[in-house]
């Protein structure tokens, strides 16, 4: 199946001279959860800005359900929706007007029938006669979601749907965007947290300085953030590995002071004991040993060389 997003090579060159995208490519499947990880200035909203038709591209091209954004942007704007982080609405308005007038915007004929689903989805039903300004910062949320929705989009984009707010509210969030998927929308979300790409993300893309770093399926990261590390202290340095331990995936680090075994905690067996076992055969003499596991911020922090 074709890609619903299709990236190519994408440049973007701001006025002032600052480059915010380079060489950008990536492919978006239907249905899918992407999750944008990036440092602040990384170039997030650069690219989703490009990809909704809000901001023009210095090269590349972008193609949204096969429709280039530049060139055919009434039909590629239709099929997205876009959720920004603040809702600019007015507060005197009640739920479901905001939610249609959106739609209307859009140029799609009134549909009380979808605004009805699209609220019922979305938990905000019965709030639909209250105005905005009597909803919690939770409630608001939803609604600037339904409104991205209000005219079908096929595509939609969250702009760090959880930013500032409290653990609960963002568990709640996050079991929203899940509820969506269920309707086979495609989703893309930038974020800060990684812990909220852990959770709901299909695919993890971590973009810094205008570049796309790593684009991977989450469950692939996941093995990998499987491997843990074993570091042995020796009593006495070594300079080469005797024969017998050349069977291990070890490495000598600390002028020879320490080795450093690595496994996958996913596997059937780890290796430890019989490496411990063959240590001993080889008269290597312990003074600590310790595990560590690789996460996904390390995974970030060794790409970008910042914490997000
Ligand atoms: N209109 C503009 N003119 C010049 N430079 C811009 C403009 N808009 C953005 N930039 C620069 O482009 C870079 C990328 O910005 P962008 O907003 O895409 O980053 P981001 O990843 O969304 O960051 P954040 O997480 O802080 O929202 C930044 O260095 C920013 O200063």
């Amino acid at each position: 199946m074709a890609p619903i997003v299709s990236v190519s090579n994408l440049v973007k060159t701001y006025a002032s001279g600052f480059q915010a995208l380079k060489d950008v490519s990536l492919d978006i499947e239907e249905g899918e959860i992407l999750a944008l990880l990036g440092p602040n200035g990384a170039g997030k909203t650069t690219l989703i800005s490009i990809i909704c038709g809000i901001v023009n591209p210095t090269g590349g091209t972008v193609l949204v359900g096969g429709h280039d954004v530049v060139t055919d942007f009434r039909a590629t704007r239709a099929m997205i929706g876009l959720v920004p982080q603040e809702l600019t609405t007015d507060q005197f308005e009640t739920v479901w007007n905001t939610v249609s007038f959106s739609r209307g915007l859009h140029g799609k004929k009134p549909n009380p029938a979808h605004i009805e689903k699209v609220l019922k989805d979305l938990s905000l039903y019965d709030k639909k006669d209250n105005m905005l300004r009597e909803l919690s910062g939770g409630m608001k949320r939803r609604v600037l979601i339904a409104k991205a929705l209000s005219h079908e989009p096929r595509v939609l984009f969250l702009d760090e749907p959880t930013a500032g707010v409290d653990v609960n509210l963002r568990k709640d969030m996050w079991q929203v965007v899940e509820k969506l998927r269920e309707t086979g929308v495609t989703i893309i979300l930038t974020t800060h947290y990684i812990e909220e790409a852990e959770e709901i993300a299909d695919r993890v893309g971590v973009i810094n300085g205008g570049k796309i770093l790593l684009i991977e399926d989450k469950k692939d990261l996941m093995k990998k953030l499987g491997r843990k590390e074993l570091r042995v202290d020796l009593q006495e340095p070594i300079s080469s590995l005797p024969e017998t331990l050349s069977s291990y995936d070890l490495t000598i680090e600390d002028d020879g002071n320490s080795l450093i075994y690595d496994y996958n905690t996913a596997g059937e067996r780890t290796g430890i004991t019989t490496l411990l076992t063959a240590l001993a055969e080889a008269g290597i003499r312990l003074k600590d040993i310790s595990t560590r596991q690789s996460s996904l911020e390390d995974i970030f922090v060794e790409l970008v060389g910042a914490r997000p």
